[in-house]
């Protein structure tokens, strides 16, 4: 989108969503309350903690039961998915995080082959927890390091990545689009030989009270939600809503459209002539019955958002 067309555009979009009174309580599935409690169960023997979390939601929908529950460990902040994140503001991130007290921060991108990131994070690691008492454990030379998050955001894609880097072996954590793919609670999993690391896989665990709905619709945007739980439509209205208010406006070219809109059914309308997601149905009019060809909005929306998800809507800052 030229520059021109993006100054037009300024002042035209909605500043705030209407979430229509939505309640985000039903979002959430019941069983994490048990994995939280077998991670509580297996601290004894972490050493260090690698919280794992969306980089384009960065202060959005982190677990705080992890820092209520987890933080007595020296602790690693691990931003995934940088290759789809805006991080035009990375040094603004990274303040406001630090005065949250979370110092350690790395992004990575677990899909890349080679991530100069990802070799930093057993050395960093290592520096973080020698810069603690490891307690009971001071006298072991092995390293345990437990990794949480919410469903979806690349836990088992790091695991696989640390073991490329730094043992040259292949996957042994299962990978899967859909959230909650991590099932088997607690994989011990070892990652590096020198020193000797393994890491504690665990299911991706969402906070039991969404502090809003909008963090909530944020969470189910990055796909760490079912997305019939919370619905494609509004997802797609909110996905617009965000590309527009920080004019990512290349959905334009890509379903050509003639301008950016703010109005969702306009655009999945277009989406859906242009995907060719159309259906005939059978309509009643005075005249008699005829068939008309409607768009499959449905199905435009979980194009929408489903390119967005692979970053093919450009690199976004949610946050
Ligand atoms: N673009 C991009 N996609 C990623 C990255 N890391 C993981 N993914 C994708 O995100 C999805 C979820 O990855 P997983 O590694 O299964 O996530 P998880 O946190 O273990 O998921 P749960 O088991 O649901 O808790 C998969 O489709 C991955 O391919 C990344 O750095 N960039």
């Amino acid at each position: 989108m030229k520059l021109y067309q993006t100054l037009r555009n300024v002042g035209k979009f909605r500043t705030v969503f209407d979430f229509g009174g939505r309640d985000v309580a039903h979002w959430f599935p019941g069983h994490m309350a048990k994995g939280l409690k077998q991670m509580k169960a297996n601290l004894k023997s972490v050493d260090c903690i690698i919280e794992i979390h969306d980089a384009r939601i960065p202060f959005s929908g982190r677990n705080p039961v992890f820092q209520e529950n987890l933080d007595v460990k020296p602790h690693l902040l691990i931003l995934n998915k940088m290759d789809l994140a805006d991080l035009s503001s990375k040094q603004r991130i990274l303040t406001t995080l630090e005065n949250n007290g979370v110092r350690n921060v790395i992004f990575t991108d677990c899909l890349k082959q080679r991530d100069d990131n990802i070799k930093e994070l057993v050395p960093m690691v290592v520096d973080i927890i020698k810069k603690q008492p490891r307690f009971n454990r001071f006298e072991s030379r092995n390293y345990c390091l437990m990794v949480i998050g919410v469903p979806n955001v690349g836990k088992s894609s790091l695991i696989n990545s640390v073991r490329r880097t730094h043992l040259k072996k292949g996957r042994a954590s299962r990978v899967g689009g859909e959230p909650g793919i991590t099932k088997a609670v607690l994989t011990k999993i070892q990652v590096c030989e020198r020193p000797i690391m393994h890491l504690l896989d665990t299911p991706g665990v969402l906070p039991p009270k969404i502090e809003s709905v909008e963090t909530g619709m944020k969470l189910a945007l990055c796909g760490t939600i079912l997305d019939h739980l919370v619905g494609e439509d509004i997802i797609a209205d909110y996905l617009l809503y965000s590309l527009n208010r920080t004019a990512k406006f290349s959905y334009v070219e890509k379903y050509d459209l003639q301008e950016p809109s703010d109005d969702i059914q306009n655009v999945l309308k277009r989406i859906a002539v242009k995907l060719g997601k159309t259906q005939r149905v059978k309509a009643i009019t005075g005249l008699g019955n005829i068939t008309v060809t409607v768009p499959n909005y449905t199905a435009a929306a979980y194009d929408f958002i489903r390119s967005f998800r692979k970053g093919e809507l450009g690199q976004v800052m949610l946050d």
